[in-house]
């Protein structure tokens, strides 16, 4: 039956009533907060999809920032009949962040994220309150007990940095993927931190983690559609039945290794993550009870451990493998970054932490690759916990916040040529040395930033000035250079592509 036919059954009246409905529902749904509030500008939404038509067309932070050019640094979208403020300038994303960082630190949950984290247990997709508060201290002082003053993290990296280099070194020159390389090093550390073993890389179990990851990875955030319209979800849905797929197998994998740390915990003997949540789940139930559980069960511990692990793997991998395609388009950098090292550090010995001062070239060249490919474009989705404002608009309580890193890292304001891959933009022109700030913000900021920033930075510095003391990259004969464009997911990843890795005659 047409749309006409439908009228001329139903009759004058009722299309009239039908109508007023309509008009009802839709001012409910989307204007029913403006009285008295100055909002943010926006395109206007339609019903039920809202704002979808204005996103398509781009990958979403692109469509955002073009949007930011006509409604200005703070406006707001409606992505099905939820809300969303996007905020595209560093010192509005400041003001919400860090003046105003507890007003912006709750989260938005999506269907996807729901079953990621058990509905919002954990650090990464848990809202705000006792529950986040309780992991993210914890998770913090066993980082920094394990990172112990960055030293422990720095021998880590060392030892996983050899294996590295002896696994390129297997290629010959011939073409190699380095993401598997890269993923046994960056999940190794990882995996040392939170359950105190070091993997083979032909371990069974080393292998279904990197394939529960990859699978997450592929589905979380992705079909926008199910995180538009809760409701699909619930339906029979490759996505849906992917995700749980993986999220069984992380299950079975967290679970046992925690079982096992609980069989082997001698009280006082803190070895990893697992012992540490393990230790103040007990202490708190001594304190209070079975109650305690409410933010300490088994269930949250592995939450909190997967966001660790997840958290730390696929955004340190997806880095490094951006790092080293941007070097492979760059000769001139990657000659100039050498260039560097050889000045300043002695014949074979190892790149330690302190030398970051000395190769600003090299922290330049990691600054830049963070700013233009950003590997979470939008960050996580915040949520506003009280109502607040950003700049001269209103922000409900309840709001679904974006923090839009790619407008941000490519301001025309605040960067010359922002498209253009340049790492002096990161230096003084007169001393050389290391500018701080900018239009710059890889790990947002504030008491929901990236739990793992010091980590995540002393590794790309330790790999990628390793990798470049051992090796030239090229690419292979007759191979046009892989894409630079990534592809936009929970991660922003380039396509996998192999590229040579031939052993420096010129060692430093
Ligand atoms: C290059 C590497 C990394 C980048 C670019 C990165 C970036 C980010 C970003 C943008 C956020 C979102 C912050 C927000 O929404 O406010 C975040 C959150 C987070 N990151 Fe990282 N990250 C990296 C490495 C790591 C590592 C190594 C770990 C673990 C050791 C980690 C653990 C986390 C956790 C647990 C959160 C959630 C924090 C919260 O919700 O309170 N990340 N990261």
């Amino acid at each position: 039956m047409s749309l006409l036919q439908l009228y001329s059954t139903v009759g004058v009246s009722d299309v009239a009533w039908l109508v007023a409905l309509f008009v009802l529902l839709y001012g409910l749904v989307y204007a029913g907060e403006r009285r008295g509030l100055v909002l943010p500008p926006g395109p206007t939404p339609l019903p039920l999809i809202g704002n979808l038509l204005n996103l398509m067309g781009a990958d979403p932070h692109i469509r955002m920032t073009q949007m930011a050019r006509k409604f200005g640094d703070v406006y707001q979208v409606w992505i099905g009949t939820e809300k969303v403020v996007v905020i595209n300038d560093i010192d509005l994303a400041k003001e919400a962040l860090v003046k105003n960082g507890d007003d912006f630190a709750g989260r938005a949950p999506l269907p996807t994220t729901d079953l990621l984290s058990n509905s919002g247990m954990g650090i990464a997709f848990a809202d705000y309150g006792r529950g986040w508060r309780t992991h993210k201290k914890l998770t913090h002082s066993s980082l920094k007990m394990f990172g112990n003053g960055m030293q422990q993290l720095e021998s880590r990296v060392s030892e996983e940095a050899d294996w590295l280099c002896s696994h390129l070194s297997a290629s010959a020159g011939r073409p190699l993927d380095p993401y598997m390389g890269l993923n046994v090093v960056i999940g190794n550390i990882i995996s040392r931190l939170c359950l105190g073993k070091r993997y083979d890389p032909e371990d069974p179990e080393f292998k279904t983690i990197v394939h529960y990851n990859e699978g997450l990875v592929d589905t979380v955030g992705k079909d926008g559609l199910i995180d538009v319209f809760p409701l699909l979800a619930k339906l029979p849905n490759a996505t849906v039945r992917k995700m749980k797929e993986c999220l069984d197998l992380r299950n079975k994998v967290l679970s046992k290794n925690i079982e096992e740390h609980r069989a082997t915990y001698k009280d006082g003997k803190i070895r990893d993550l697992i012992d540490t949540l393990l230790k103040a789940q007990a202490e708190a139930v001594m304190a209070s009870g079975h109650r305690a559980l409410r933010h300490l069960s088994d269930d949250h511990i592995l939450i909190t451990v997967n966001d660790v692990f997840g958290g730390g793997m696929e955004t340190a991998t997806t880095t490094l493998r951006w790092i080293l395609l941007f070097l492979v388009h760059y000769p001139e950098v990657q000659d100039r970054i050498q260039r560097e090292m050889h000045e300043v550090l002695c014949a074979n010995d190892p790149v330690r932490l302190c030398d970051r001062e000395r190769l600003p070239y090299l922290e330049a060249t990691i600054r830049e690759v963070l700013r233009m490919r950003p590997v979470a474009p939008l960050a996580i989705p915040h949520k506003t916990i009280r109502d607040t404002s950003v700049g001269d608009y209103d922000v409900p309580q309840g709001t679904r916040v974006m923090f839009n890193l790619w407008a941000i890292h490519h301001d025309e304001r605040h960067w010359t040529d922002p498209a253009k891959f340049n790492p002096d933009r990161f230096l003084d022109t007169k001393t050389g040395q290391l500018l701080r700030g900018g239009s710059f913000l890889p790990f947002l900021a504030g008491c929901r930033g990236c739990l793992g920033e010091s980590m995540a930075k002393a590794e790309l510095f330790l790999f990628t000035a390793r990798i470049l003391r051992d090796f030239r990259l090229e690419l292979p004969a007759g191979v046009s250079p892989p894409s630079l464009q990534g592809r936009y997911g929970v991660v922003m990843a380039p396509d996998r592509y192999s590229i040579c890795f031939r052993p420096r005659e010129e060692q430093m």
